[in-house]
């Protein structure tokens, strides 16, 4: 097996495989959605988030990426309608970027990708008892994503990337609480919606993808801020996480749907 997966040359996407044989699954994401060949549904509902800000706890840097850590032991901050059956609790908001702004995003729109991408990770607790548990079920996730553009700086992204040096090395966190992550939604909710996976390791093909169409903004030297995050925990030689995006997977016959 692989030392530890990443974004490396050697241990990168293209050897996720190695030990994550489902990378070359069916319900890969994320997908570069051709938007001429999504399919407008007239029977798709809004999505409504309703967050807490209480649930928020801490802002977390787990090595790949830097999180949002909720409280999910009950239904304070649920997602629901579009395409979702029922209430997916909130559990963590995460990032994706790039080595420079012109790459970072996961998913990519007619084969644009922009700067980075936020995704709201929730999980079906009207049917499974935890997120791991849902984690393994076809209907057990939804993540929220929403683009991030290079423009002005973002206020509210500014209450995440001010708290960034507080987590430089892999594995510290800080209290980060009174957040509500609908704050760093764009005016318009209008989305796409697919079935996929887990975009990191272990890849899990449980993820119903809503993905938000409107872009926020986020600054340059914002986007820096989460650049300088270290993969390498105190004492160890420092590496930074210059990037921690997988490229678009196959479709494999999956349709988008549009509201
Ligand atoms: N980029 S993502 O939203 O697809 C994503 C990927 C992995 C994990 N977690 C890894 C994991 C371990 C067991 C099951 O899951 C998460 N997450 O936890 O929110 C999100
Ligand atoms: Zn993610």
């Amino acid at each position: 097996a692989m030392l530890h997966w990443g974004y490396d040359e050697h241990n990168g996407p293209a050897h996720w495989k190695e030990v994550f044989p489902v990378a070359n699954g069916n319900r890969q994401s994320p997908i570069d959605i051709k938007t001429e060949e999504t399919k407008y549904d007239p029977g798709l509902p809004p999505i409504s988030p309703n967050y807490d800000p209480t649930s928020a706890k801490v802002i977390l840097n787990n090595g790949h990426s830097t999180s949002v850590e909720f409280d999910d032991t009950e239904n304070k901050s649920v997602l629901r309608g579009g395409p979702l059956t029922g209430r997916y609790r909130l559990r963590q908001i995460h990032f994706h970027w790039g080595a420079s702004d012109d790459v970072g995003s996961e998913h990519a729109v007619d084969g644009k990708k922009y700067a980075a991408e936020l995704h709201v990770v929730h999980w079906n607790s009207d049917k499974y008892s935890s997120f791991v548990e849902a984690a393994r079920q076809r209907d057990g996730l939804a993540v929220m994503a929403v683009f991030l553009r290079i423009g002005e700086c973002n206020s509210q992204l500014k209450k995440i990337t001010d708290r960034l040096d507080a987590i430089r090395a892999k594995g510290k966190q800080a209290l980060f609480t009174n957040f509500d992550p609908s704050c760093l939604l764009p005016h318009s909710l209008d989305y796409w919606t697919y079935l996929g996976s887990l975009t990191v390791p272990p890849l899990l093909e449980s993820v119903i993808w809503i993905i938000v169409r409107e872009p926020i903004s986020v600054s340059s030297e914002q986007l820096a801020k989460f650049r300088s995050l270290l993969c390498t925990a105190e004492g160890e030689a420092a590496c930074c996480m210059l990037r921690n995006y997988r490229p678009p997977q196959p479709l494999k016959g999956r349709e988008v749907r549009r509201n």
